[in-house]
């Protein structure tokens, strides 16, 4: 009788792909819900009503009263006594605007009125860097790493799926509750209690992040490693693409800013039922390689030590990804929470749209982080393949800084070459860690390398709204605000990008010297 050899669950193709397609999709919730509110910049900085036109412009409710009262009363016309409910879906009205530098009269319609919160672009920052914050200061990233390694991975996923949703859920009540003028640290009720929300929901997405980044090593190592991290990469993204183009159009439909977040907790309760059911293959995936290990006679996997992370903290190669990952990472995920209102302001984009250039850069990388991970596992140059991606965003940076071509084709071209940085460095940075660190140490290892990369997170957007605020604002003789330089605030994001390409040819000459073989490729042939 033929004897039969034990095979783990992993070595199953259907089962590994499935396990993979169940975990990627709790990320992808997790991800809509990250950048749900960036294209809902202008609407929460903006106080009161917001209308917007089937033209697609769009004003605050007071300053169209009053250019509607004043048309009515230079043109002798009856006044309309147009108050704030009046204004509604399908509602004609006649004003004087600037076209081109010339007054005309213009009759609009209105198809949507949406309640703007009348945040300061500072509390826009401190809130969109909320994400970070208990990551950050309560080293939770740090803990959430030895936890996994400790605890393993049903327990800790579950545990952080829990606190996305309870974050989600917190924001969204924060974001649906009018706290009127209540004021906390300086700062409105709202902004605090949503960034509250934001930073615990932010606990769990980087936890689970590092859960999953964890599962797909167990699942995939010597095998489509590479090309299996940019599926889920690529998934993840689908989720921050629909958050970037259908988050206004839901705020303006439901009139109010809490609906995407709303939308997005459910989304999330359906992800962390489909962990739950990926948690009963992850046990049938660990009895099945004891029954191998025990069958070969190897001895019990060895269990982390905490005197483990000495070799993570001792390795140059570990540092510099890591160094590379927060300054990739910082010109990025917080460029995009600003990017939205840079397409209003600086390439004149109607702010029904703007939300879909920046939607394009996830889009984009949908396609591309597979096909980079797939070219990685079978040819390697990953170290290449990071330098190229790093250069890639320093040139979109300045561009964006630079006063010229102020076109909305240009900053959709623009924004596709970000897409394309953004699929090369993730595709060949993620696999490149298990190059590095063994896998016993690899949830510490992603936990340390996401807690350096949420201190940009955290950071960078604290910063880029008060310097939006005090150095990119400009504003007429009365103070009111009637637009944004965005010189400043981009070239900072260049900075970041040429640290990138600094530490990028540093990995690929210590790379050259200590032979970890980034260069080389991940598929056992
Ligand atoms: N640690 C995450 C950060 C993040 C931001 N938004 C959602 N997650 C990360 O780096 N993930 C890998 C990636 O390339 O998205």
């Amino acid at each position: 009788m033929k004897e039969q050899i034990q095979q783990k669950l992993s070595d199953s193709r259907v089962a590994r792909w499935t396990a993979l397609m169940i975990v990627s999709f709790t990320m992808m919730c997790g991800y809509f819900l990250t950048d749900v509110m960036s294209p809902l910049e202008n609407l929460l900085t903006t106080k009161g009503k917001v209308v917007y036109f089937t033209d697609d412009t769009s004003i605050s409710a007071d300053s169209l009263i009053s250019k509607v009262e004043l048309f009515a009363a230079a043109n002798a016309l009856s006044s309309p006594e147009l108050t704030v409910e009046k204004l509604e879906e399908g509602a004609e009205l006649q004003y004087m605007e600037t076209v081109d530098g010339q007054q005309q009269t213009v009759q609009k319609t209105i198809s949507s009125v949406a309640s703007g919160e009348g945040w300061s672009s500072t509390e826009y920052g401190f809130f969109s860097g909320a994400y970070g914050y208990i990551n950050v200061f309560l080293l939770m990233l740090f803990f959430g790493g030895i936890i996994l390694d400790k605890m393993g991975i049903r327990f800790t996923g579950i545990m952080s799926c829990g606190f996305m949703f309870a974050g989600a859920l917190i924001k969204w009540y924060a974001l649906s509750t009018d706290f009127g003028d209540t004021m906390l640290f300086g700062m409105n009720m709202q902004v605090i209690l949503a960034a509250l929300g934001f930073a615990i929901f932010g606990m769990g997405a980087e936890i689970t992040g590092i859960t999953v980044s964890k599962i797909i090593v167990k699942w995939f190592a010597g095998k489509e490693l590479a090309l299996a991290l940019g599926l889920q990469v690529a998934m993840a993204r689908i989720g921050t693409a629909i958050a970037l183009g259908a988050s206004l159009s839901v705020a303006r439909m439901m009139g109010n800013v809490s609906y995407p977040v709303l939308f997005g907790a459910i989304a999330l309760c359906i992800g962390f039922v489909s962990f739950l059911v990926y948690c009963v293959m992850d046990k049938k995936e660990d009895a099945s390689a004891l029954a191998v290990r025990q069958e070969e006679g190897q001895s019990e996997e060895e269990g982390f030590r905490l005197a483990d992370l000495k070799l993570i903290f001792c390795s140059k190669g570990f540092w510099l990804i890591t160094l590379l990952c927060l300054m990739f990472y910082a010109g990025v995920f917080p460029f995009l929470k600003f990017a939205t209102k840079l397409m209003i302001y600086k390439y004149d984009v109607p702010e029904s749209f703007a939300g879909m250039i920046p939607a394009l850069l996830p889009f984009g990388t949908i396609l591309l982080t597979p096909v980079f991970g797939s070219l990685y596992d079978r040819i390697g140059r990953g170290a290449t393949l990071m330098i190229i991606g790093s250069v890639m965003l320093t040139v979109v940076h300045v561009l964006f800084a630079l006063p010229l071509m102020n076109y909305w084709w240009f900053a959709v071209v623009v924004m596709i070459v970000l897409g394309i940085a953004f699929s090369l460095v993730p595709s060949a940075m993620w696999p490149s860690v298990p190059k590095i660190i063994p896998m016993k140490q690899l949830g510490s290892a992603y936990a340390i390398i996401f807690y350096i990369q949420n201190i940009g997170l955290a950071m960078v957007p604290v910063l880029i709204g008060w310097v939006i605020d005090d150095f990119a604002t400009l504003r007429d003789t009365s103070g009111a605000i009637t637009g944004y330089n965005y010189s400043i605030p981009m070239t900072i994001f260049a900075v970041f990008g040429v640290c990138a390409v600094v530490i990028s040819l540093m990995l690929r000459v210590d790379d050259a010297k200590k032979h970890y073989g980034l260069e080389e490729a991940n598929m056992k042939k």
